[in-house]
């Protein structure tokens, strides 16, 4: 099978490997020339996952026309806030697969990638895959398993064989809303995750931060159209655990940086996304326009955007009005 991926950071070319290792052709698109070159002539994308080598079955490209002609699906895997740039430089497409995880703001709405995604191609199908992946233990080859939803349940299907394989197991779901929103809400509580990592506030703290943090999730997410169960899987819990429990994370690299006194200026050197960043900033336009309480984003917010002490923001999470579990 012909599948294009677009975005070659480090999820984009971990998809790339794991296709061409299940035997497809895959076309990896950069929107830099000199990325293509480079891994046409290396075979290793060394910034982003250093050590693997790309298989023979993956050609990189910098040309939009050359990198979906003749796919079965695209994959995309550029950061949330490119998706519409990138999808607007695209020829027609059939089917596109969201890799995001990422949320945008804009006009007054929230928009989860699938709907970017409909609205830059209104005939195209549509899916999203989520799931604890982080890329390097993905293109390492270490077992990981992933979900891919869709109202279109062929399609769902098509990418669970293509991406199925011995080292990453594939689940289907119809719930497009909440596999995207697990996957993009798990970003803020792994940076608040890092902060209490960066303070040092232990193992019981972290763990009552995840707890009421996923609940914080359940609640948002259920509210815009997730189903509850969505965010007791691998989309929600599960890549919730991956991302705030290890060390691979950016996004929990991220908060404990902040919580030693990063600021978002320091941050915004580095070569990768830290998505949770943005999304953080997405979610608090949201709720203050909305007046949804989103208390543990909004402490995320607070330490993030305005620069506010984290031990004094997690400190007042603490004495919030007592209330039933
Ligand atoms: N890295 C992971 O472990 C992982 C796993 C699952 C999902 N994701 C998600 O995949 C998406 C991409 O993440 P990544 O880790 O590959 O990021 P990355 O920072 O490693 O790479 C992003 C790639 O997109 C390019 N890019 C950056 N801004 C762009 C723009 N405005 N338009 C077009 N291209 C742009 C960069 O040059 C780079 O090649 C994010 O939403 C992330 O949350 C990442
Ligand atoms: O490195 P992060 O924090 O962007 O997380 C990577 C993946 O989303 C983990 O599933």
């Amino acid at each position: 099978m012909n599948v294009a991926v677009l975005g070659a950071g480090g999820w984009g070319t971990a998809l790339a490997v794991l296709l061409a290792r299940s035997g497809h052709r895959v076309a990896l698109w950069s929107r830099r020339c000199e990325l293509a070159e480079a891994l046409l002539a290396t075979r290793e994308n060394a910034a982003y996952l250093p050590g693997v080598r790309l298989p023979e079955g993956v050609r990189p490209v910098c040309t939009a026309e050359r990198a979906v002609e003749g796919a079965a699906f695209v994959l995309v895997a550029v950061p949330a806030k490119g998706v519409r740039a990138v999808l607007a430089g695209m020829p027609p497409v059939g089917a596109y697969v969201s890799a995001v995880k990422g949320v945008r703001f804009a006009e007054g709405r929230l928009l989860r990638i699938s709907q970017i995604m409909r609205r830059a191609a209104p005939g195209a199908r549509v899916a999203v895959l989520s799931g604890p992946n982080l890329a390097l233990e993905v293109a390492r080859g270490l077992p990981a398993a992933a979900v891919v939803a869709s109202e279109d349940a062929d399609l769902a299907a098509q990418v669970q064989r293509a991406l199925g394989g011995p080292t990453f197991r594939v689940y289907t779901s119809p719930d497009v809303a909440g596999v995207e929103l697990g996957g993009a809400l798990k970003n803020v509580m792994a940076l608040a995750a890092g902060m209490a990592d960066g303070l040092e506030l232990g193992d019981n703290a972290k763990a009552a931060l995840l707890t009421r943090g996923l609940r914080e999730m359940v609640r948002f997410g259920t509210a815009h159209g997730g189903a509850v169960e969505t965010f007791y899987g691998l989309s929600g819990l599960g890549d919730l655990m991956a991302t705030a429990m290890s060390p691979l994370s950016r996004n929990r690299s991220a908060g404990e940086r902040f919580a030693r006194g990063a600021t978002l200026a320091d941050l915004e050197t580095g070569r990768q996304v830290v998505e949770g960043v943005h999304t953080t900033a997405a979610l608090h336009e949201w709720a203050a326009r909305s007046g949804e309480e989103l208390p543990i984003t909004e402490a995320v917010w607070r330490v993030v955007y305005r620069g506010d002490d984290p031990r004094r923001v997690l400190e007042e999470l603490m004495r919030r009005e007592p209330k039933p579990e």
